[in-house]
């Protein structure tokens, strides 16, 4: 059931500014962002594995059920926006642009979607941003509009021509490398286990596997991880997958933190997901920012709750044709300069060293 009536005026043109994949694979430098990675963020993500059923929600310190997202709820809406100076809206993939398919490969942004980013990306008071499980690299080919993308779980961030990778991140990726060629051994005589290599991180997928078979899959892949990671690498919950990763303080939680710090101040946080990841970005953005959970009825730290990845595009567009106009650019004194700051690709990360080295785009 939908229960969001957001839309007011038609959407504008949707804007230019894509992102060819050639500039995907172009990506030249890498800043360190070292310090912020390793000390500046604790994590908030859950370490421990738990049952990758669709509805999992993992731990979360803030139990309360989100709040169907409805017309009663504009006027706080248009109060928090209001507020701001500047909009930054990050958004999930899977399961929020996209809706889930049983095929990783096949996992497209809804045309609702797709438009409605374009409109509000081309907006000059928003930042848009996508945090994303999948690598960078295929995030950004299958959604094209947004400035900033934060792949594997947010252990990447790209943003113009730059790209920042965890540091921990970077030493582990041998590893992460191996246990998926191995596991990609081990669970090939199990009917759909796939091993989805991310560089980064590894995601085992379940969700075409027989049920029968399933725990086989989480048994034989904790026994690969426990045997070949050690303590690099840690095992976490997802819906139908099982994602293999360093076991770092860094999630999407940080990643959406490090970006906010970025922009002006002032500046409203918007995260839009719907899988036990995004509930540290939930964290992250709330109570000042607003957080919305896509499907589910589970508690979660977001204070709204919409049904399906086609209520997302109502959001954004809402966004898009009446929430960015109660944005007020002149609040902040320093807009402008940290604008400046914001499209300078190599000098994005502002603070940070720029330490770069070869991206792992190009390796
Ligand atoms: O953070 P996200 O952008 O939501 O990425 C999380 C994982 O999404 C993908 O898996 C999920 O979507 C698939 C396609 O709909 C579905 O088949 C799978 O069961 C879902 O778990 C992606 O393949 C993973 O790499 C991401 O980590």
């Amino acid at each position: 059931m939908c229960h969001i009536q957001l839309a007011e005026p038609p959407l504008a043109a949707p804007g230019t500014g894509r992102l060819s994949n050639d500039r995907t694979e172009r990506y030249r430098s890498e800043i360190s962002i070292q310090r912020a990675m390793s000390e500046q963020y604790p994590t908030t993500e859950p370490t421990t594995e738990h049952p990758t059923n669709e509805t999992s929600s993992g731990p979360t310190d803030d139990p309360s059920i989100p709040a169907p997202l409805t017309g009663e709820h504009l006027p706080q809406l248009r109060a928090t926006l209001a507020d701001a100076s500047h909009l930054l809206v990050c958004l999930d993939f899977d399961g929020t642009l996209a809706p889930i398919v049983n095929d990783p490969d096949a996992a497209a942004p809804t045309t609702e979607n797709v438009a409605a980013l374009a409109s509000l990306a081309a907006a000059d008071s928003v930042t848009t941003a996508i945090v994303s499980g999948r690598s960078l690299v295929d995030v950004r080919t299958r959604v094209d509009d947004p400035r900033i993308y934060a792949g594997n779980h947010g252990l990447e961030l790209g943003w113009s021509e730059s790209l920042a990778i965890h540091p921990a991140a970077r030493e582990r990726a041998t590893r992460v490398e191996v246990v998926c060629e191995t596991l990609e051994n081990v669970l090939d005589p199990i009917p759909n286990a796939r091993v989805e290599n991310k560089r980064l991180t590894g995601t085992v997928h379940v969700r075409t596997v027989p049920s029968g078979a399933r725990p086989v899959v989480h048994r034989l892949t904790r026994s690969v991880v426990d045997r070949l990671g050690g303590d690099d690498l840690k095992l976490s919950p997802g819906k139908r997958i099982l994602e293999i990763g360093p076991d770092v303080n860094w999630g999407k939680g940080d990643a959406v933190n490090l970006i906010h710090t970025q922009l002006p101040d002032d500046t409203v946080p918007i995260y839009i997901g719907d899988d036990v990841t995004d509930e540290s970005a939930f964290r992250s953005v709330e109570p000042t920012g607003i957080g919305i959970r896509v499907g589910g009825t589970e508690p979660s730290a977001a204070s709204y709750r919409v049904d399906s990845p086609n209520d997302v595009a109502r959001v954004l567009e809402w966004l898009s044709a009446s929430g960015v106009s109660l944005v007020d650019p002149y609040r902040d004194d320093s807009h402008g300069d940290r604008l400046a700051v914001q499209r300078d690709g190599d000098q994005c990360f502002d603070g940070c060293p720029k330490q770069w080295s070869t991206s792992m785009a190009n390796e």
